[in-house]
């Protein structure tokens, strides 16, 4: 599977990733990571621990300044994006700062203010914030404190906040943790409604693999600085040689056989006119899980090293430039909590 698909007219990508770099001292992070997003794509980004997944998506909503590579998000360089091309983007950090005093609908009634002026014939800006309420699940809570939300309440209004303005690209960065059952499948409702019905780009990163697999038209996998898988869920489970699984029990004796490649239904046919006594038959396809897990130790197999190290002390401060969209201003100025 190729990290690029080969050319797109430019009005269809949103995000135009070549060869990026990042080096945090003497540490390379991200060792030549190319891959391209089209508008209304839903892509998950995966990886684990350390393997600069927030990294890049601070780099392409221009918080954080690139060693190398050519990167546009919406035809745009991040390093030199102005507040018009800001606006265009949303934004769902890990953690956002505490509004704690405010009440939903009052905090996003005032953040949806500063998106008016970007308002076009084509995208009417700011979203609705009464509709925004209801989309993400917060009409029960409209009037009240942010401090008195449970964790997977905040988390929506961290979205309603990361989509206020109508956002053509939004970066979600671990959106779900912390969110019940319930709340995690309304949020891929949501996900669903920004791609299907808006158009909008979503890049997101998770640790859960099945909400990969449930929102992700296509998933990138980030390992040792380098992309080392770019596909579907389908395409990435062929990627892998061991495909299925099938298990049977004979005679008393359970029996397990891996069919490497192809068509397990060969040997399940096989096994059933050459044995009468076959019970328990099951056929077990590889799960993202276990692709995931296999593409992730073979890249591991595969890396030099010296490029497991952790950065020293010296590496490990350098703050991230702080570019900020307008949601981050009014964090920081607007905003008491
Ligand atoms: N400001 C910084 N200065 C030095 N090193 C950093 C800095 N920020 C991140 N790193 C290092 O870069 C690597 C990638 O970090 P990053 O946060 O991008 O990974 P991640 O894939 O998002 O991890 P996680 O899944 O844990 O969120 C890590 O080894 C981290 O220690």
């Amino acid at each position: 599977m190729g990290e690029r698909d080969g050319p797109r007219p430019s009005s269809d990508v949103a995000l135009d990733v070549r060869d990026l770099r990042m080096r945090y001292g003497t540490k390379d992070v991200l060792k030549g990571v190319s891959f391209a997003a089209r508008r209304g794509e839903v892509v998950a980004l995966l990886g684990p621990n350390g393997a600069g997944k927030t990294t890049t998506i601070e780099i392409l909503e221009g918080f954080r300044m690139r060693s190398a590579g050519e990167v546009l998000v919406l035809g745009q360089d991040p390093a030199h994006g102005d507040e018009a091309w800001r606006a265009r983007l949303g934004v769902v950090l890990q953690s956002w700062r505490d509004h704690s005093r405010w009440r939903v609908r009052e905090l996003l009634g005032y953040l949806a203010r500063f998106y008016v002026p970007y308002s076009t014939p084509e995208v009417s800006r700011p979203w609705d914030v009464e509709e925004l309420i209801r989309v993400v699940g917060l009409a029960e809570q409209a009037n009240a404190k942010v401090q008195t939300l449970s964790g997977g309440q905040r988390r929506r209004l961290d979205v309603a906040i990361g989509i206020v303005g109508r956002p053509e690209l939004v970066f979600l960065d671990e959106p779900t943790a912390g969110f019940d059952p319930h709340a995690r499948r309304e949020f891929h409702d949501l996900v669903h409604r920004l791609a299907d019905f808006e158009n909008t780009t979503v890049l997101l990163t998770t640790h859960d693999l099945d909400e990969a697999e449930k929102l992700a038209d296509r998933i990138l996998v980030l390992d040792g600085g380098t992309v080392v898988a770019n596909g579907s869920a389908e395409q990435l489970a062929r990627e892998l040689t061991t495909q299925a699984e099938v298990r049977w029990t004979s005679g008393g004796q359970r029996n397990i056989h891996a069919v490497a490649e192809g068509d397990p239904t060969g040997l399940v046919r096989r096994l059933l006119a050459g044995d009468p006594d076959v019970t328990d038959l099951e056929v077990k396809r590889a799960s993202l899980e276990d692709t995931y897990m296999a593409l992730v130790h073979r890249a591991e197999a595969y890396r030099p090293e010296s490029d497991g190290a952790e950065p020293g002390p010296a590496e490990q401060d350098q703050d991230q430039q702080d570019q900020a969209d307008p949601n981050r201003a009014e964090q920081s100025e607007g905003v008491q909590s």
